[in-house]
């Protein structure tokens, strides 16, 4: 009797905490009870008392799932639906808490069995009011689990509203790649199969971000206290991601601290993908010092210069964790982008790559001279060891190329140094990619020297014409935004034809990908343009 009153209050209390919406509270709360439920269901032998406790049981322990998924502590949520399956596999709340947790973990052909599952039950025992809520779940997981399966995201409706309303929704992908030892340092990232230009390679959905706006007067760049206060929040958030996911903690322990690469053990591509139902270890105590480390060698920036955000200005600042793309190394002749679409980041490919190939991407920005490229190489905490630093490396003993920068610190003609530029590069003999690595390297005034109508007079007939300079560019570091824009301004200037915007829309598709359509892709272009 007396244990039965403790139920009841019990019940009671975690059911008011259930309302109020104090998660915690009424995790703990529902933990007593259950607990106590359990020895009481031990001690008990009469059926229809027995009946009414494992009924309680059940509801509780489906509660408990409810708080703990609101709290995104999924896998402990699923084990509670389980149990509270076990107790009786029709419970409808029990049903749609397990979908919804299943959706969130990304297994969405479970999820989607579950609520045909419950759907079949609505139209047994209910009355039919929850068919429409059904059929939207029904709905959302056949879409994830098609977009997981293809990578066949079109995100063009959204675009052409201007970015208007909520970003649309994304389900991870993970296209034909393998992890394997990589030439430039530990582990990278390697294509299985041809990868077209705008090919989807991979979508994953970050494990945290952070983001702020910048202020408004300043130089563009975040002060001091500010980095502080993101970084530390920025670090919570995956702490707290590690501690609720296994999955998570597992995953992140696997990633790079920077020391010792080539050691490091490879892991199974598998591992990364959405659908696989792996059982993870319970997590061990998290090292916060190994996390920092982590975080220090594998966050990225959202920022312009080496991805695109779409649908966000540039007052905006995120950064972020994603796990597969950690595996992915630095290259200034880079054969893929990111593209950050809310919390998911796309990796697509802005060249041609072939089966066996690694995939790269830029950490920072590959449009810069090789002395700069070595100060940001510095600050993210390597040297690089791709082959246009290896080659550049080489050329730097050629004091040409010393002056020319300089003359440019010091503000010399553009298209002089151009000239200067391409008249070395005839002189050397240099052909091919290495023509694209200088380009790159002296980007800013090339860009510079084709904005201005007064240098193109000046210089028009010494120079190449922009679109063999573009040529080259892309073919050596992919398509770029930045790039794209100065080919559609010299366009729209000359009032070009479809064939010539055809041709952006093709440089555009290394940028963009073909998750944009040609006519939001045209949008994208004009409004590039214009900024
Ligand atoms: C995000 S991780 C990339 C994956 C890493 N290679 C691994 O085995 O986990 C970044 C680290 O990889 C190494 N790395 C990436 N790109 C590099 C490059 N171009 N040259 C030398 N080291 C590079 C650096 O140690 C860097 O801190």
């Amino acid at each position: 009797m007396e244990d039965e009153t403790t139920l009841q209050q019990l019940r009671s209390k975690a059911t008011e905490f259930l309302l109020r919406e104090d998660w915690n509270e009424s995790i703990k709360a529902y933990t007593r009870f259950i607990t106590l439920c359990q020895i009481q269901i031990s001690k008990t032998h009469q059926q229809s008392d027995l009946l009414k406790l494992q009924k309680s049981l059940c509801l509780s322990l489906s509660n408990r799932a409810e708080a703990r998924f609101r709290l995104r502590e999924f896998e402990e949520a699923l084990k509670d639906c389980e149990e509270a399956l076990q107790i009786d596999n029709s419970h409808f709340k029990t049903l749609i808490c397990k979908g919804k947790i299943l959706l969130n973990l990304n297994r969405y052909s479970l999820a989607l069995d579950c609520f045909k599952g419950v759907l079949v039950l609505e139209s047994k025992c209910n009355n039919g009011n929850n068919v429409e809520m059904l059929n939207g779940f029904i709905e959302k997981c056949k879409k994830l689990d098609y977009l997981s399966r293809t990578g066949n995201f079109d995100v063009s409706n959204w675009v052409s509203s201007g970015f208007s309303g909520k970003c649309p929704e994304l389900a991870e992908f993970v296209g034909n790649v393998e992890i394997k030892r990589s030439e430039i340092s530990g582990r990278g990232l390697f294509s299985t199969k041809n990868f077209d230009v705008g090919n989807l390679i991979l979508v994953t959905k970050a494990v945290a971000t952070e983001r702020c706006i910048l202020p408004k007067c300043s130089n563009g760049e975040l002060g001091e206290d500010a980095q502080l206060v993101m970084w530390k929040n920025f670090i919570d958030k995956v702490y707290e991601s590690a501690t609720k996911c296994p999955k998570i903690c597992h995953l992140i322990s696997k990633l790079s601290i920077g020391e010792n690469e080539d050691d490091l053990e490879i892991p199974d591509i598998s591992l990364f993908k959405p659908q696989t139902e792996e059982k993870f270890p319970p997590n061990g105590s998290l090292d916060p010092e190994k996390i920092l480390s982590v975080l220090d060698v594998n966050s990225l920036v959202e920022d312009t210069t080496s991805a695109k955000v779409l649908g966000k200005n540039s007052d905006y600042y995120g950064v972020g964790l994603w796990l597969l793309p950690s595996f992915i190394n630095h290259c200034c002749s880079p054969n893929a982008r990111r593209l950050h679409v809310g919390d998911h980041v796309l990796v697509l490919a802005s060249r041609e790559i072939k089966a066996g190939e690694e995939i790269t991407f830029a950490y920072y920005d590959v449009l810069s001279p090789f002395s700069k490229r070595k100060e940001m190489a510095k600050t993210w905490g390597f040297q690089c060891e791709c082959k246009r630093c290896k080659y550049e490396k080489e050329m730097q003993s050629k004091p040409e190329i010393g002056d020319i920068e300089v003359g440019l610190e010091r503000g010399v003609d553009v298209g002089s140094a151009i000239f200067r530029l391409e008249e070395c590069m005839r002189r050397w003999v240099v052909r091919g990619k290495e023509k694209g690595y200088f380009r790159a390297s002296f980007w800013k005034a090339i860009s510079e020297a084709y904005e201005s109508e007064k240098t193109v007079r000046r210089w028009g007939r010494k120079i190449p014409a922009l679109e063999p300079i573009v040529d080259s560019l892309v073919e050596t570091v992919g398509s770029d935004e930045r790039v794209v824009k100065v080919l559609i301004r010299k366009l729209k200037k000359s009032k070009c034809g479809f064939g010539e915007m055809e041709r952006a829309i093709k440089l555009g598709r290394g940028v963009y990908g073909k998750v944009v359509k040609k006519q939001a892709m045209r949008l994208l272009l004009e409004l590039g343009a214009h900024e």
